[in-house]
């Protein structure tokens, strides 16, 4: 399954973060986010790693050209748009970025936003189900109503999101069955700083299921 954690901010982190078990890291390109992260940092915190581990830029509500300039400069092999993107949008992006992963993340209210998630699926290479929050787009540590989702089988793969932490991702995974797991706020001290002993006990978690 894969792993991804984002709001990384640290280059530091990235490497340890990555030899613990994630294959993906995620970076925040929202400007108003505490975990916000310049094309500059983001470079130096990728600089050290695998290449097998999956560099995912976070945008929100940006325009094409922005994503294409950051995505390039930045080394991102995925895009995660966390806005209100159209899947029109969508399929430009993959258009514009063809060697790179789009993926578009919903926050989920209801049944009825999760029915429009299925929308997107012929448009993106991934989807990414996260918490709806008023105030917030992302990091905000609410959790998905998982029993909504036992149904949930896009025809594309997607990741779980929302308010996952080592204490509950067992629970979650007992209920629903993603291709990958996101998580942020469930694994930091604070904004943008993570606590390395709480992604250590994630992969012992989920050590424990194979
Ligand atoms: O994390 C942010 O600050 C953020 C800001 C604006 C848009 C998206 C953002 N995060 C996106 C993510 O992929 C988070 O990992 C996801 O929302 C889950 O966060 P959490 O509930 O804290 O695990």
């Amino acid at each position: 399954m894969r792993v991804k954690i984002c709001g990384i901010t640290q280059p530091q982190q990235s490497v340890a973060i990555a030899t613990l078990g994630a294959t993906a890291l995620g970076f925040i390109c929202v400007p108003t986010s505490p975990r916000y992260v310049t094309t500059a940092q983001i470079r130096a915190a990728v600089a050290q790693l695998p290449e097998n581990i999956d560099r995912i830029g976070v945008f929100a509500n940006t325009d094409i050209s922005k994503i294409n300039q950051t995505a390039i400069d930045s080394g991102l092999t995925g895009v995660q748009l966390h806005g209100d993107e159209l899947p029109e949008f969508c399929d430009q992006l993959r258009q514009a970025l063809p060697q790179v992963e789009i993926i578009k993340a919903l926050r989920i209210r209801s049944l009825e936003h999760l029915e429009k998630a299925a929308h997107y699926a012929q448009y993106v290479d991934t989807l990414l189900l996260d918490a709806y929050h008023p105030q917030q787009l992302g990091g905000t540590g609410q959790t998905l109503d998982w029993q909504m989702l036992q149904q949930f089988s896009p025809s594309c793969s997607w990741f779980l999101a929302g308010g996952l932490t080592p204490d509950n991702i067992l629970t979650a995974l007992s209920q629903v069955k993603p291709d990958g797991i996101d998580l942020s706020s469930g694994v930091e001290i604070k904004p943008g700083d993570k606590d390395l002993d709480k992604v250590a006990l994630l992969f012992e978690k989920l050590g424990s299921r194979e």
